[in-house]
């Protein structure tokens, strides 16, 4: 299905050996690579900044870097994130004083921008906004940690977030990040994700082909039913 992406999360990777697993999964049927930034203030994590993304540009990872920002605030980070070679740009509404200003910054860094809801964030943020993102970001688990069990009501917003952007008529992407696996992203997909970040669900996985062709195997299934 080839309006399928699937972006496997680097959070679940193994870091002494990034550059590596991260061409492992592109060469093994991944769209676009998960890179989750968290600042142990917004969320209670520490991961990754720009100069890895920078250090993956230079190994030659030439796939969409799909950055999502658990930063706050996230405004003086983004300018580092497009000249580290980021593709998209996700951020929370709760990190940033004035969301659609954030949301021109990143456009104006020549990056495509997405908004990051929460499990409780309500979909109504997206009033005003949606027209002008490239991607939503739906939460299936609390922003934090990768391998928790994906949180069932985020199957209802998805189908509220896919209405309202079927009703816009825009391209915009609706991305599904949390607890994604094998036996759940048909359910994922139904319920009208075209975007799916997994991070333990491949990175765990002792084939990386075999879990993301199941996964878009699935994920197509779906579509036909
Ligand atoms: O943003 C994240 C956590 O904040 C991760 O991308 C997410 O949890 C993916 O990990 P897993 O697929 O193992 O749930």
């Amino acid at each position: 299905m080839s309006n399928c992406i699937i972006a496997p999360s680097i959070l679940s990777a193994n870091f002494a050996k990034l550059g590596e697993e991260v061409d492992a999964v592109i060469a093994a049927g991944a769209d676009w690579v998960h890179f989750d930034v968290m600042d142990n203030h917004y969320v209670p994590n520490l991961t990754i900044g720009p100069l890895v993304c920078e250090a993956l540009r230079k190994h030659g990872v030439t796939a969409p870097i799909d950055v999502h920002l658990m930063v706050k605030p996230v405004d003086r980070i983004i300018p580092d994130f497009a000249a580290a070679g980021a593709s998209l740009i996700s951020f929370h509404p709760e990190a940033s004083e004035h969301v659609h200003r954030t949301v021109q910054l990143i456009k104006a860094q020549g990056c495509q921008a997405g908004l990051v809801l929460n499990p409780a964030t309500p979909v109504e943020v997206l009033d005003y906004v949606l027209p002008e993102l490239d991607l939503v970001l739906l939460m299936s688990v609390n922003p934090g940690f990768g391998g928790q069990a994906f949180i069932p009501s985020a199957l209802d917003k998805l189908k509220r977030v896919r209405e309202r952007i079927d009703t816009l008529g825009k391209p915009i992407r609706l991305e599904i990040d949390g607890g994604v696996k094998a036996d759940n992203i048909g359910a994922i997909a139904a319920a009208g994700a075209d975007t799916f970040v997994a991070g333990s669900a491949i990175f765990n996985a002792p084939d990386y082909r075999d879990v993301i062709t199941r996964m878009r195997a699935e994920v197509a299934a779906a579509a036909k039913r």
